[in-house]
């Protein structure tokens, strides 16, 4: 079996205790073993961060450059390999494995882009004779701490800016998913990016990701995951001064109307509500349906949900692979008893034999927007389906959440598409569209309870990954 060491300050680092990376579609193969640090690595992480920032920052454009890309050539030239891996420890399909690492891939190669195109601004002072100029400086060294769901992309989406802005980093992945993240720091090594300036700190949220939190070396924190954690880091950081980003759940509302096209409605649906087994912040788990379409697009939809080949990520007949974790799945089928007991009629929803943590995606119908089931990020593959009476009750129930990350909406109505795009209060809206699956050089966030901070990706990342210098010159 090997081992996996953290990676601190350019060297690979054994720890006292490592923790098996187990593939949830078969609890007996074992991916390695992954070094589980503590507060000690993370202190240390952060002496070599500091030591490495001043070369970093000051460092050209070019350099950070060509780092990134090379990083995002090798990342696209392995992605079959790396696609294999990361299917193997979150249990995603191949295809979508695949899928996400080009993704991070094409995110390394944008802000390899980005790094040659930070730019400032020159204004008139309103005194005579004064220049003013508006510059964007590194924050210092960031921790980034990312969840299992998106093992490579969301790491890659939170390294790539911090690093093309000449930031150091210290990246803690979720403990289930280890590997992507230890394969990105594997790469920018051989990439060329200087010791130091990209730390691995592989460990628990409680003891590792709690001392990134606290530590006074650290300037900023960009977390993703759930809200309890996002939550609770938020006030630590404020009462730390440290600059900080969260993007945590969401119960995401897909509205068809009467009007919808049905195979177009039904098919964002199922993808946004069951792909990648749900277990996305932006899946359709409210699936708000008006009354004129709502027995047809329940028919065809549950006639899908049926068809749906559940089982090994890596089997390519697969369409949905396991669940991540037994504990997830746990908390799935307590959602699936909850919405049958709060009075939905449940279709599927049930967990399978096998060596993994296998369940059959669940529709929640007759579902109302006050049951616990459909107001709740359940984080799993299970959607409520929820009638209403016409577009604005449509909108009213999909404004009624904590959250507001993604929202789409299947029309043929450009009056109520543009309504909709207009009146939602979601970071993210999709027309005909599932409410998953995003491009890579656009802004990614969402507003109320489902974001906190700056935007991520696009051109938009560096008001995190930046600060702000105004300078005044007279001659
Ligand atoms: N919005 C999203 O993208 C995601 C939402 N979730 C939601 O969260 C639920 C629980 O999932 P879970 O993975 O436990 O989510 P968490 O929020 O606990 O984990 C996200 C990351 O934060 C770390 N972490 C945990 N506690 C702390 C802490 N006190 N200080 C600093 N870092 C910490 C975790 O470490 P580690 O896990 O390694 O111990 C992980 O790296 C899911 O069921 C789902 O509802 C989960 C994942 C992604
Ligand atoms: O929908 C996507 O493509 C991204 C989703 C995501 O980032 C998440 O679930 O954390």
């Amino acid at each position: 079996m090997q081992n996996y060491d953290n990676l601190i300050g350019g060297k690979w680092v054994a720890e006292a205790e490592a923790m098996p990376n187990i593939n949830p579609s078969n609890t007996n193969d074992i991916l390695g073993n992954y070094a589980r640090g503590d507060a000690a690595s993370v202190d240390a992480a952060v002496e070599a961060a500091r030591a490495a920032l001043p070369g970093w920052a000051g460092a050209t454009p070019q350099l950070r450059h060509d780092v990134l890309e090379a990083t995002g050539a090798t990342i696209m030239a392995r992605k079959d390999e790396l696609g294999r891996l990361l299917s193997r420890e979150e249990g995603k399909t191949l295809a979508e494995g695949i899928g996400e690492v080009t993704r991070a891939a094409q995110l390394f190669k944008f802000f390899a882009g980005e790094a040659l195109r930070l730019g400032g601004e020159v204004l008139p002072s309103v005194r005579p004779g004064v220049e003013v100029m508006i510059e964007r400086e590194p924050v210092g060294v960031v921790g980034l701490i990312t969840p299992w769901n998106f093992p490579i992309a969301i790491p890659a989406w939170k390294a790539a800016p911090a690093l093309a802005y000449g930031n150091c980093v210290i990246l803690k992945p979720a403990e289930l998913t280890p590997g992507c993240a230890w394969e990105i720091a594997n790469i920018l090594k051989e990439s060329g990016c200087p010791d130091g300036v990209f730390n691995l700190v592989m460990g628990s949220g409680r003891t590792v990701g709690a001392q990134m939190v606290a530590h006074p070396g650290i300037d900023a924190i960009s977390f993703t995951g759930s809200v309890a954690t996002g939550r609770q880091i938020a006030v630590q950081c404020a009462e730390n001064g440290k600059k900080v980003q969260l993007e945590m759940g969401g119960k995401n509302p897909m509205v068809v109307l009467d009007d919808a096209d049905l195979d177009v409605a039904v098919g964002a649906s199922l993808n946004g509500a069951f792909f990648s087994t749900g277990q996305r912040c932006t899946a359709s788990s409210r699936l708000i349906v008006t009354a004129g379409i709502h027995d047809a697009f329940v028919e065809k939809l549950s006639a899908e949900v049926a068809k749906l080949k559940v089982g090994d990520a890596l089997d390519p007949e697969t369409q949905i692979g396991p669940v991540v974790d037994e504990r997830q799945l746990q908390q799935n089928l307590s959602y699936v008893d909850l919405a049958r007991s709060e009075g939905c009629e449940v279709i599927g929803g049930e967990a399978m034999d096998g060596q993994g943590f296998f369940q059959r995606p669940a529709l929640f119908v007759h579902a109302t927007n006050d049951m616990r089931s459909s107001r709740e990020e359940i984080f799993g593959p299970c959607a409520s389906v929820i009638r209403v009476a016409d577009y604005d009750e449509a909108l009213a129930v999909a404004n009624d959440t904590e959250f507001g990350l993604s929202a789409g909406i299947c029309t043929t109505s450009l009056k109520h598409a543009s309504h909709f795009r207009r009146h939602i209060q979601a970071g993210m809206v999709m027309v005909n569209l599932p409410t998953a699956g995003v491009d890579y050089h656009v802004p990614f966030g969402g507003r109320k309870g489902s974001s906190y901070g700056a935007k991520e990706q696009g051109t938009y990342a560096r008001e995190f990954y930046t600060q702000i210098k105004t300078s005044y010159i007279a001659p």
